[in-house]
């Protein structure tokens, strides 16, 4: 039987799962793909944390160790970030090495030019891994939805904030402290900073976009909003209307355009995102002839990630085996159009903070009136002579959301914290 021999770039949480994955897998993979793997080489930056398998495979600290490797026919990159892993990544392909990556800030930053540098080469770059960790959700998407016009795709995609928002809820966490724990169970990137901020999810909505919609994002077309600034009072408000606050990304065909967005959103409580805890993911696909479908694992984790970028390796060797390596993993192209404003309607909560006097709640009233909005549900708490107001206003455009902004910004006693969109 043929070997594929395959140097490994990182040996972290994700690098570390696919090494144990290989070797336990060993007699299905051959079976599968009619040939055996086998992980030559590893690079890492600090050998002396990895001496446990320094007897197994050979690591190394120079890159041309691997990318300059006549044997290796797949390079794995699990290093993360934008550089050096472009580089590396880009040298594998020129070399005729295929590429298998789970880096999403590269592929949504760089995907189309990577794309084509292994198509030029006659290389697979494929990267499943990327996006909702260990769900197969880009392959289904390019395979199983090839042929319908998929409508929306939205959903939680990423890990490390559902886990927080999570354990923040049920078990009364703080953030820092379930921020710690998403770090110590592998989920968090190297730099949090991308999960709290909303980045990560953001990058993976460009990736989702580009397979569902044939798009090519960047991350300054749309909002994207974070967990970083989500008050543990809106939380408990949202609670009290029946729902669940969830970072969702929401990318939508509106009339002729898309509109895509990350933030916290409001989940009811029966709706499936809500029942969405910890380190899952859920992707909802909805497709003119399917209808909604629901994709539900493991967003984020050493093994779960691992699993993804199995079945990427998998399918570089099939396809090396039949020697039919070199096509697309998405090959969906069309020209993004942003969603008209006007168009974009959903219903919003605002939480907001003025001074509990008399005239009031009526000059709120009276800008809402004016933008043409009105409330669906309100309550009202008091703290130190302050109204704190929370609404859930019926269905409202981004033009309206932008006029209610600016003319809240203009009266110096309103103080809106927080407009999140509400999901049916
Ligand atoms: N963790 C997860 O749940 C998921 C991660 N991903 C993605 O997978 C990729 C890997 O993530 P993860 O395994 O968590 O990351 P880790 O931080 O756990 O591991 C990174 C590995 O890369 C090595 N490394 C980093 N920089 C260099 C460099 N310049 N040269 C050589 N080696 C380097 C590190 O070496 P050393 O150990 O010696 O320091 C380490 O082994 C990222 O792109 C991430 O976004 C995708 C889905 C889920
Ligand atoms: N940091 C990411 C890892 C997977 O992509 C997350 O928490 O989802
Ligand atoms: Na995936």
């Amino acid at each position: 039987m043929k070997k594929i021999e395959v140097g490994l770039l990182g040996l972290g949480t994700v690098g570390s799962g696919v090494l144990q994955m290989i070797r336990n897998n060993e007699d299905k993979v051959a079976n599968v793909t009619g040939s055996t793997l086998e992980v030559k080489k590893v690079l890492v930056k600090h050998p002396e944390r990895h001496q446990d398998v320094q007897q197994t495979v050979k690591l190394t600290t120079e890159i041309n160790d691997i990318v300059n490797d006549p044997d290796l026919q797949i390079v794995v990159e699990l290093i993360g970030g934008i550089h050096p892993a472009k580089e590396y990544i880009e040298t594998a392909l020129r070399n005729h090495k295929n590429v298998v990556t789970a880096n999403k800030d590269l592929i949504a930053t760089y995907g189309p030019e990577l794309v084509k540098l292994a198509h030029d080469n006659h290389c697979d770059l494929m990267y499943e891994a990327s996006v909702a960790g260990g769900i197969p959700i880009l392959r289904t998407i390019t395979n199983s939805f090839s042929a319908d016009k998929i409508t929306e795709v939205k959903g939680i995609v990423n890990g490390t904030t559902n886990y927080i928002l999570t354990q923040m809820g049920q078990r009364g966490w703080s953030y820092e402290q379930a921020l710690t724990e998403a770090q110590k169970l592998g989920f968090a990137e190297a730099d949090p900073t991308n999960d709290v901020t909303g980045k990560d999810a953001a990058y993976k909505m460009i990736i989702l976009s580009q397979f569902a919609f044939g798009t090519q994002l960047g991350l300054n077309d749309f909002a994207v909003t974070g967990i970083d600034n989500l008050s543990a009072f809106d939380v408990h408000q949202a609670s009290q209307f029946g729902y669940v606050i969830k970072l969702v990304g929401i990318a939508r065909v509106i009339e002729d355009g898309v509109f895509v967005e990350v933030a916290p959103t409001l989940v009811p409580n029966d709706h499936p995102l809500a029942t969405i805890n910890n380190e899952y993911n859920a992707v909802m696909v909805t497709g003119q002839a399917v209808g909604d479908t629901l994709f539900y694992g493991p967003g984020a984790g050493g093994l779960p990630t691992a699993n993804s970028v199995l079945s990427d390796i998998t399918s570089v060797t099939k396809n090396l085996v039949l020697k039919t390596n070199g096509n697309f993993f998405n090959n969906y192209q069309r020209r993004y159009i942003p969603a008209p404003a006007d168009e974009v309607i959903y219903p919003y909560f605002l939480s907001i903070t003025m001074p509990d006097v008399p005239g009031q709640m009526l000059k709120l009233t009276q800008i809402m009136t004016d933008i043409d909005a009105s409330f669906s549900q309100i309550t009202q708490t008091e703290a130190d002579g302050m109204a704190h107001v929370v609404i859930i206003t019926h269905g409202m455009n981004e033009n309206q959301l932008q006029e209610f902004k600016n003319r809240v910004k203009d009266d110096s006693t309103i103080k809106l914290g927080a407009a999140y969109k509400v999901l049916k």
